[in-house]
């Protein structure tokens, strides 16, 4: 008998999503015991800042990655998107499982659409990417910073705080709550997050019981398109505050990545992409660069 600990954030998320993992984990190594480990992330502790301007997002695997270091937890489940470019020394994303839908969802008390919503109406988002998105959708809009877990985000909405949200499918499906979306946009409209819906799962690279007990959850297509996406993060030096998106899809002849970045004020918005046969994950991570640096060229 086996028995791991994971680390987990303490939000509804993060609760609901390390916990769907333990249990397909389980199900996938009978004999396999799956313990919690609940950190506050400092991410968690400011909440009244935008992010970018309290030191990005490692703010949300830091106390996770340092459970890990010091042997409290066998493994960790992060929202890849929260996952910065540089791993620490030591510690590894050994596993990602089957990519949730990537895509964002818009939501209004109303029903209206992005497209139907009246002028002047305010949209909460403290994500310069998504802000950029509507800035080009709907110019006509205003943008009002909001942070906070999806169900904070949420109550802001029904109170009034603003007319419209911009939420991550994955987020709402994990929580069940994706009857909440009003509309799922289209990539055309608003490009994915990097990484938006995979899971990383990270532990010490060295540990190899616990890499080979999670093996049989990794999902090598999610890791190519991850890897491509997170090459045009590299290529930016990205941090929060730059407006940037990605996203990397199979098709038949192989792998699909667009790319956008724009200025932090949403201007000078940039795109551009690039199709390959389907790579490895080393060759995708350099598709990636390769994107990145060509929009920063531009
Ligand atoms: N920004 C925070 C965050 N980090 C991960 C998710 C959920 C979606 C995912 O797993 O990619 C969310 C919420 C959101 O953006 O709506």
């Amino acid at each position: 008998m086996t028995r791991l600990t994971l680390a987990t954030r303490r939000s509804a998320l993060a609760l609901a999503q390390s916990r769907a993992f333990a249990r397909a984990l389980v199900e996938a190594s009978p004999g396999l015991e799956v313990g919690e480990l609940e950190v506050v992330t400092s991410g968690d502790k400011i909440t009244d800042r935008p992010l970018q301007e309290v030191g990005g997002k490692g703010l949300f695997v830091k106390e996770l990655e340092e459970a890990l270091l010091d042997g409290r937890a066998h493994f960790a489940v992060h929202s890849y998107k929260d996952v910065p470019a540089v791993i620490p020394d030591g510690l590894v994303i050994t596993c990602v499982p089957r990519r949730e839908d990537p895509r964002d969802v818009f939501i209004t008390r109303t029903g209206a659409t992005l497209a139907e919503l009246p002028a002047g109406a305010r949209v909460g988002t403290s994500s310069l990417r998504r802000a950029a998105a509507i800035g080009v959708a709907r110019p006509d809009l205003g943008i009002l910073p909001l942070r906070g877990n999806v169900d904070t985000r949420l109550r802001k909405l029904e109170e009034g705080q603003v007319d419209a949200i911009v939420l991550a499918l994955a987020g709402l499906k994990r929580l069940g709550l994706e009857r909440r979306a009003t509309e799922i946009l289209d990539p055309t409209v608003m490009l994915p997050a990097i990484g938006q819906g995979a899971l990383g799962i990270e532990c010490r690279e060295a540990d190899e019981e616990t890499r080979r007990a999670l093996a049989p959850l990794d999902d090598p297509e999610t890791s190519v398109r991850v890897a491509a996406e997170r090459g045009v993060m590299v290529a930016l030096g990205a941090d929060c505050r730059t407006p940037v998106a990605a996203h990397a899809v199979r098709t038949d002849e192989g792998l699909w990545i667009r790319a956008m970045i724009a200025e932090v004020d949403g201007t000078r918005l940039r795109t551009g992409e690039r199709r390959v046969a389907w790579p490895s994950a080393a060759e995708a991570t350099r598709v990636g660069l390769d994107l990145g640096q060509e929009l920063l060229r531009a």
